[in-house]
């Protein structure tokens, strides 16, 4: 097998008595794209985020190429944790409103303290790749669309040039043009950096277009019995 994956390895997640994912296992290689399906709630967005390194599962553990991640956020190697970019359905959930499109798509980069020069450079190429332009990179959160704001999402998510890319219903509440750019960017990505992609939607068509395989996750939550 490979070696060049992002591995959620027999992993289990509860919140509270309940017990969202039970034990399971999901490979994305370097260089594909895989779907993820199953009925709501049955914790898709849960197993993104454990990917990520989000969130820390109560049992089973994450890998990259190989290395074992057993931590979450800021407690992983910047090496290690630049190596996964997500995007999520809600991109106002993800930008902090304070800042320009400009300095949002910068944060990842000026975090892992990137010399200034590089930062300008990699972010003017990002926004120029997801369709942003001068006039928009300046404004914030509050004062562009819900699209012009995924796109500068994305950028920031492919600041690092990730290996991996999970995308949590990304495209969900996106006219169907900005849909189609901003699916467009990720599979252009995807192939020439040669990523491994993981879908999340309940679009099957979409899914059907974008996915090399599709992984069914199907296992409702259930509560645990008290022994007592
Ligand atoms: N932070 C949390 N605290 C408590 N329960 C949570 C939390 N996050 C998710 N859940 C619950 O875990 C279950 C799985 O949620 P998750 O969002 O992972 O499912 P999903 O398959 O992505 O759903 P959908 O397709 O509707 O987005 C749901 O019952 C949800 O209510």
């Amino acid at each position: 097998m490979s070696s060049t994956h992002l591995l959620a390895d027999r992993v289990t997640v509860g919140y509270g008595r309940q017990v969202v994912l039970d034990d399971v296992t999901v490979r994305i290689d370097r260089g594909e794209t895989v779907g993820l399906r199953g009925p709501s709630g049955c914790g898709k967005s849960t197993l993104a985020r454990v990917l990520a390194l989000l969130h820390q599962p109560d049992q089973g553990r994450v890998s990259i190429d190989g290395t074992a991640v057993d931590a979450v956020r800021y407690a992983v190697p910047v090496a290690l944790r630049t190596r996964v970019a997500a995007l999520f359905q809600s991109p106002r959930a993800a930008a902090d409103p304070r800042l320009s499109l400009t300095d949002l798509i910068a944060e990842p980069l000026r975090a892992t303290r990137t010399p200034e020069s590089v930062v300008r450079e990699r972010v003017a190429e990002l926004a120029d790749l997801v369709g942003l332009t001068a006039d928009l990179r300046g404004r914030r959160p509050h004062a562009v669309s819900d699209g012009q704001l995924q796109r500068a999402c994305l950028a920031r998510a492919l600041v690092h040039r990730p290996d991996y890319l999970l995308c949590d219903e990304a495209t969900a509440m996106l006219d169907a043009s900005t849909q189609a750019h901003v699916a467009a960017v990720i599979r252009d990505y995807q192939r020439t950096q040669r990523a491994g992609v993981l879908v999340i939607t309940h679009d099957q068509t979409l899914l059907d277009r974008w996915s090399d395989r599709i992984v069914d996750l199907d296992r409702p939550a259930y509560e645990t019995v008290s022994s007592k």
